[in-house]
Parts: structure tokens; C-alpha cells; sequence
């Protein structure tokens, strides 16, 4: 059995409110990146505390408002399914704030964490402040929405993406991985995978494997669950008749995205 493959869990917080997915220090080999997925119905509120852990709120679906206590943001979220292909809004609540959210509709809401010391402000990211990127080309194209990259200074650790993937396309390929602490060369960063498909009764691949396959696990991935990437490569295929999306939570030692590819696969880039 993986230990790296997650399935929904529908754990109910509180009225309206229905846990599913949870990854944090306790529950997995993970250091810098927590995550969790909740779904909150019309009216229901979520609320936290953070420690010393900034957090990303990304509106997947539905609306929701976002409150710091001393600022609020309403109508956060911008579409119904994440196959509109369009970005979404979020919010950045820094470490030793508080936060509540409201759904104003349903809403599936993303939790993005890492550890955090230093305060910083409370950002709603608009939509049309993700850069998007269409990268790749023959049968590795995919659709990137940037949250929170590496080239934005206003947040201490995370790093926030999302990715589409077309039927029979595939993504983070040629394998790269970013699990040594060794810049400019490469950099250590742990990640998450969020997976959806459409139509939902789909499924992907991802391989997650070393140089040295002390860790090496494929996994047929369903919608809605979630990978653990704590090191390797971790390219990700989909099956023809089905889109895959992704969104990924990365953070590590310092917040740099600089990935290495598999020299074995690089050379599909020389096409
Ligand atoms: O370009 C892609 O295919 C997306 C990946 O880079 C993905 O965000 C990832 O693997 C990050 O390390």
C-alpha cells in the first residue's frame, strides 16, 4: 500500500463544515508543507488560529468571505470547477494572526501551510495577479496558474501552483525533483499534490522515485486525492478522455524554486 497516496477522508468539523484531507508534521514525513481541504456549505464558517505557520487560503470552488479580525475580504473566489481553467483568488494570513472564513456559497477551499516566524501583512491575491504559463509542447503541455511564486517576496515560505493537464498530456515532466538544499544548483523543497480529474470516475498516474529508487512508488491517482511528495521525481501522466488538475504546496529551507531534471528523461526537451 502507498504511503504517499492520500483518499478523501469526509470528516465532519462542524455544522457545514466537512474535513478532507489533512497533511501535517504528525501524519507524514513532512517538515516545511501542511495542507488541508475542506468543503464549506453556504453560510458555515471555518476559523483558526495559526502558530507559527503562514497560511494560503485558495478559493478552489464556490465564494467565500476571508477575516483576519481586522481586515475582510468578501467574494473571494472566482468559479464553480476548477476545469473552467481559469485562476482563482486567495488569501495570505501570516503567522500569529487568526482567520475565519464564510462560505457564501458552497465552497472548497484549500489551506496551504509552512512554518513562518516573521510576521508579514495580510494579502487577498486577486485572480488576475496569478501568472499564467502555458508550458510544454507535443504531448507535455499544461496550463500553470502561479499563487504564490517564488519571484513574490510579500510571504516568508510557501510557494503555491496550480496546474492543468490535458487528456493524454503530461506534467512536472520531464521528472524533476527539488530535494537537496545544494543552490544555485538545486533546492529543497517538499511538496503536495491536490488532484482533481474531469470527469471525476478518472484517474493519473504519478511516480514518485529517487535516483537511487530507495523510494520509488507509482500510484493511480482519483479525483480528489492527494500525493505526498516528500523527495524524488514526481511526474504526473494523464489518460486519454480525462483532464487532470493539480494543485501543489511547496515549501523547504529557502523559498526557491530550482528543480533538477531526470538526466535520463531531460532530452525530451531537445525535441
Ligand atoms: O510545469 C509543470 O508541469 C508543473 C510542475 O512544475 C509542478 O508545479 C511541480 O512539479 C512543482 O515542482
Amino acid at each position: 500500500m502507498s504511503t504517499l497516496l492520500r483518499k478523501l477522508q469526509q470528516q465532519p468539523l462542524s455544522t457545514g463544515v466537512t474535513l478532507l484531507h489533512e497533511v501535517n508534521q504528525d501524519n507524514s514525513p513532512l517538515h516545511y508543507v501542511g495542507f488541508k481541504m475542506i468543503d464549506i456549505e453556504p453560510g458555515a464558517t471555518y476559523s483558526e488560529s495559526l502558530g507559527e505557520i503562514e497560511c494560503c487560503i485558495v478559493a478552489v470552488t464556490g465564494k467565500i468571505t476571508v477575516s483576519d479580525h481586522e481586515q475582510t475580504f468578501t467574494g473571494v473566489g472566482t468559479r464553480t470547477s476548477v476545469f473552467e481553467k481559469k485562476p482563482t483568488d486567495s488569501v495570505y494570513i501570516s503567522n500569529d494572526r487568526s482567520f475565519t472564513i464564510t462560505a457564501e456559497t458552497m465552497a472548497r477551499v484549500a489551506l496551504c501551510y509552512s512554518p513562518s516566524l516573521v510576521q508579514r501583512a495580510t494579502r487577498l491575491i486577486l485572480a488576475s495577479e496569478n501568472s499564467v504559463e502555458h508550458r510544454g509542447k507535443y504531448n507535455n503541455q499544461r496550463l500553470v496558474h502561479n499563487i504564490l511564486p517564488d519571484s513574490d517576496d510579500s510571504v516568508n515560505s510557501l510557494l503555491v501552483v496550480e496546474v492543468i493537464t490535458e487528456s493524454a498530456n503530461w506534467s512536472s515532466y520531464p521528472p524533476h525533483k527539488h530535494d537537496v538544499d545544494q543552490l544555485p544548483a538545486e533546492s529543497l523543497l517538499e511538496e503536495t499534490y491536490y488532484h482533481e480529474i474531469d470527469p471525476a470516475q478518472g484517474f493519473v498516474f504519478q511516480r514518485v522515485y529517487t535516483d537511487d529508487r530507495s523510494l520509488d512508488e507509482t500510484m493511480a491517482v482519483e479525483h480528489r486525492n492527494v500525493v505526498i511528495v516528500p523527495a524524488g521525481y514526481h511526474p504526473v501522466g494523464v489518460p486519454d478522455g480525462y483532464t487532470s488538475y493539480y494543485l501543489n504546496v511547496m515549501a523547504g529551507p529557502k523559498r526557491i524554486w530550482k528543480f533538477h531534471n531526470d538526466p535520463d528523461h531531460e532530452w525530451i526537451l531537445q525535441r
